[in-house]
């Protein structure tokens, strides 16, 4: 029995990025994610060495049992009967055992949640090119697109309320710790980060309604203000990135995290807060870029840094995702409903538009996608 509020949906897919578990894991798990893409060998050998600083396994794995965990229960508490399979583009359990899994329960229709709030190539049309390939690699994609286990995907929702709020709060949180270890609150700087990608990349995202920079900037001022308004006073605030690789001859979006401490010190300022808002859980890129390199980049110029969380299993980050849930499912049942955002820029798109999020502009993927207009752009 499928409850009404999330019909015609009778499964989710929790979809994510994946990570090793174990130092075994590490390097056929970058030749998975690096496959085709044109990463210098010193840029994996370096990352490597990131994931065997932690004992050769990521946290993203746990983490990403926890949101499964805590959306279980939140779907229980709703009294919406939907269970949940787990599946990574880079690491077991994989795409395909996921569908494999789904296929178990006898899913018809599943709807997916990627672990990526932001639209990009990265965090929509790679997740979406994944599931058209892994069906057509079993014989289940259609000519037509048409796919034995049918999926609709949830719109990108950096711009949902239940996102901002919980950033919002861990932001909050982190400027009281900054008090708390006598950094000056009044003074400091709140550093929003996010992944950097190719500025090819940036620009092909802008198909999806606002480019990946955009999004974050939008984002980022609707969580400075409300944490303005808890404070009390008016927090000055940049975006920064982390997590850069490819060749140097090709640009990526700036300025890095640990240039733009530099300039911030040099400007007289000793007070920070570093708000990952383009990641949702404290897996490698936050553990390593931020906590252990942008932290040290800060002690050494003499400032006084926080990290701020991530929203990883936060009431107001899972509440959303399952609002989410049950307004695509409305979208599905054709029916009118009030996507909620925050910020200037509209609700995303729940079906993607031909050419949404491509790797490049202008250059056909010849890659199949599912959840969209076009199968092919
Ligand atoms: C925008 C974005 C997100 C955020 C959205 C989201 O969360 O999905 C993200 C997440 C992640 N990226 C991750 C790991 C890696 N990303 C890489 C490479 C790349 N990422 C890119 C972009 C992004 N990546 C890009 C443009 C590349 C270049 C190659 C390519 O065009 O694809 C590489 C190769 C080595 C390197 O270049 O660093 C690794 C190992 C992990 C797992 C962490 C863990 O294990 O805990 C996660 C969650
Ligand atoms: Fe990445």
């Amino acid at each position: 029995m499928v409850t009404a509020a999330i019909a015609p949906y009778d499964a989710l897919l929790l979809f994510s990025f994946g990570g090793p578990d174990k130092p075994e894991d590490v390097v056929p798990f970058l030749r998975n994610v690096t496959a085709g893409k044109g990463i210098p060998d010193e840029r994996l050998e370096e990352v490597g060495e990131h994931y065997y600083g932690f004992g050769g396994k990521s946290p993203i794995n746990e983490q990403n049992l926890a949101l499964k965990a805590a959306l279980e229960a939140e779907l229980d508490r709703r009294g919406i009967d939907l269970p949940v399979v787990w599946g990574n583009r880079n690491w077991a359990p994989y795409t395909r055992d996921a569908i494999a899994e789904l296929e178990e329960r006898g899913a018809q229709r599943t709807v997916a949640l990627v672990t990526s709030a932001y639209s990009s190539y990265s965090g929509c049309r790679q997740y979406r090119e994944d599931l058209a390939v892994t069906l057509d690699g079993l014989g289940k994609l259609g000519p037509d697109g048409s796919t034995t286990v049918q999926f609709d995907k949830v719109r990108s929702y950096f711009n949902h309320p239940g996102f901002a709020q919980a950033n919002a709060d861990a932001v909050a949180e982190a400027f009281e710790a900054l008090a708390t270890q006598g950094g000056d609150a009044r003074a400091a700087r709140l550093v929003f980060v996010t992944h950097s990608i190719p500025t090819t990349m940036e620009a092909a995202s802008a198909v999806s309604r606002a480019t990946y920079s955009e999004q974050h900037l939008d984002l980022a001022a609707v969580v400075a203000a409300d944490v303005s308004a808890r404070l009390g006073f008016d927090v000055p605030w940049d975006l920064a990135y982390c997590s850069r690789s490819g060749p140097p001859s090709q640009p990526w979006l700036e300025p890095d995290v640990n240039d733009h401490l530099g300039k911030l010190a040099a400007d007289g300022l000793r007070d920070v807060v570093l708000s990952p808002i383009g990641f949702v859980s404290d897996h490698m890129e936050v553990a390593y870029d931020l906590d252990t390199e942008a932290l040290a980049t800060a002690a050494d110029l003499g400032m006084n840094a926080v990290r701020a969380g991530t929203v990883g299993t936060r009431s107001p980050f899972v509440e959303g995702l399952v609002d989410l849930l049950l307004e695509r499912a409305a979208i599905a049942r054709d029916e009118d409903v009030a996507e909620a955002t925050v910020g200037t820029l509209p609700a995303f798109r729940s079906v993607c538009a031909p050419g949404c999020c491509l790797r490049r502009d202008g250059e056909p993927s010849g890659v199949p996608a599912l959840c969209s207009t076009d199968l092919r752009s």
